[in-house]
């Protein structure tokens, strides 16, 4: 069954329908479903819309919140008979950056619990930094980590596309 189907990234701006894409990806496979989210709810607004994606997910579907440490989370949940997604790669970027981790170090290892997975993984990531320079330090460093996580995970993933209007584009393919 799905172990031996490969791990897949889906890259998108905002609202470019890349979570529904990708869970839609997971939920034709057989076996267990396991949401691994990385976002964390600073305000209501933020509650309301993890409130609505939660009800939007079937049954099928368990959910782990897991805002640092992803790697563990994937290789504590990955089995051969589970689809583990991943959503999403840019706010873990933002949270590993809040907690002043290192994002390098922290790549190196989701790379690893990518290679040492049971089962498929699906990583769902912003394409961030196609608008003007920033003008702060900050939003200039977050650029770069963001683009840097989705070069490191689209060299390691057997497959990735790119979301534009609820639109798949495939830049990497398994054939
Ligand atoms: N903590 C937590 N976060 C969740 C949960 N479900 C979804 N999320 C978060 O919701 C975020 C995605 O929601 P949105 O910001 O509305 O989607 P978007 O990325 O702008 O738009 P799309 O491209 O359409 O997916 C992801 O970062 C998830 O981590 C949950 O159950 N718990």
């Amino acid at each position: 069954m799905s172990s031996a189907l490969p791990h897949l990234l889906v890259l998108g701006g905002a609202r470019s329908g890349k979570s529904r894409f990708a869970q839609g990806r997971a939920e034709v496979l057989t076996g267990k479903l396991v949401y691994l989210a990385t976002a964390q709810a600073f305000d209501d607004e933020m509650r309301q819309r993890i409130e609505l994606h939660r009800a939007d997910r079937s049954p099928r579907w368990s959910t782990v919140e897991a805002p640092l440490d992803l790697a563990e989370a994937i290789t504590a949940y990955s089995t051969p008979e589970t689809v583990v997604l991943v959503d999403c790669l840019t706010l873990w970027a933002s949270n590993l950056m809040l907690a002043e981790r290192d994002t390098a170090t922290a790549t190196e290892g989701l790379a690893r619990s990518l290679s040492t997975a049971r089962g498929p993984v699906i990583l769902v990531a912003n394409e961030v930094g196609l608008g003007i320079v920033p003008d702060n330090a900050l939003a200039r460093r977050f650029r770069d980590v963001a683009g840097r996580i989705n070069q490191e995970m689209a060299a390691v993933v057997e497959e990735a596309v790119i979301m534009y209007a609820g639109l798949p584009l495939t830049l990497k393919s398994k054939g």
